[in-house]
């Protein structure tokens, strides 16, 4: 099973990284893909660049075995469907791999508002990174989709490549690359809320100096 986590990325952090090892791990994923989108469909403009985004990914990554960067969401142009990057990955790893797309908790509850969802599930099984004891969410339509395809067998992940729901309660931690970038753009600094590498190399680029936020409190 591949695992594929996408997200702006601005910057990657720990907030990401512990979650999805925990998924990478609970659900013995052959390997878990990092993309970073190109231009957002849903939310305003990443501030760094994306080959900032892209080595600070990587610089993050380096040395997890099973835990890579795919830059194909950044190497095409438009908006970054998500229903488009499942397509071009099914084209690589044909239709019988079971592909299972990580999501926050917050980002699942407006699933059912993305481009082409029920497309997407035909594409990939979606793993949702859940708050421990987290409710279930507001949308009577989510929920009547969760009630008739979640599972809590992997068998059934393994199965089928596409189509189900796994809940996965992970390690709950309060980050965010928003307040991230407001510790960058106020001169303070954000270190212990995501790998040092990384800080070294939003430092090294000022991808998040004062006059470069957007969101700077
Ligand atoms: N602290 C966290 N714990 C669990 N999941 C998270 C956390 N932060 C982000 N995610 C999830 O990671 C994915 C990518 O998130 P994203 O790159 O937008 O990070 P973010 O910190 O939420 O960014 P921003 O503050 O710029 O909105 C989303 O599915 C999101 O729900
Ligand atoms: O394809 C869509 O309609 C769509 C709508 C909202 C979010 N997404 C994807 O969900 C991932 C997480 O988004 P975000 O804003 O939490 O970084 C990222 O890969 C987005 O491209 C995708």
């Amino acid at each position: 099973m591949i695992g594929v986590f996408g997200g702006t990325f601005d910057p990657i952090h720990f907030g990401h990284l512990r979650p999805a090892l925990d998924v990478h791990q609970a659900l013995g994923l052959d390997e878990l893909r990092f993309l970073p989108l190109n231009s957002a469909v849903h939310r305003a403009q990443p501030v760094a660049s994306a080959a900032q985004r892209l080595a600070m990914v990587q610089a993050a990554l380096a040395g997890e075995p099973g835990l890579r960067a795919d830059d194909r969401e950044l190497a095409r142009a438009g908006p970054s469907y998500t229903v488009d990057t499942l397509h071009s990955l099914r084209q690589e790893l044909g239709p019988r791999r079971s592909i299972c797309l990580l999501v926050g908790g917050d980002t699942f509850n407006a699933f059912l508002d993305w481009h082409r969802p029920f497309d997407i599930l035909a594409l990939a099984h979606l793993v949702v990174m859940q708050r421990p004891g987290a409710a279930a969410p507001d949308d009577p339509a989510l929920r009547a989709e969760l009630a008739c395809r979640g599972t809590r067998q992997l068998a059934a992940l393994r199965q089928a490549p596409a189509g189900r729901i796994w809940i996965e309660s992970v390690t709950q931690l309060d980050i965010s690359a928003t307040r991230i970038r407001g510790l960058f753009a106020a001169g303070r600094s954000p270190r212990y809320l995501l790998p040092d590498a990384v800080l070294e190399l939003a430092r090294r680029e000022a991808c998040y100096s004062a006059q470069r936020g957007h969101d700077a409190a």
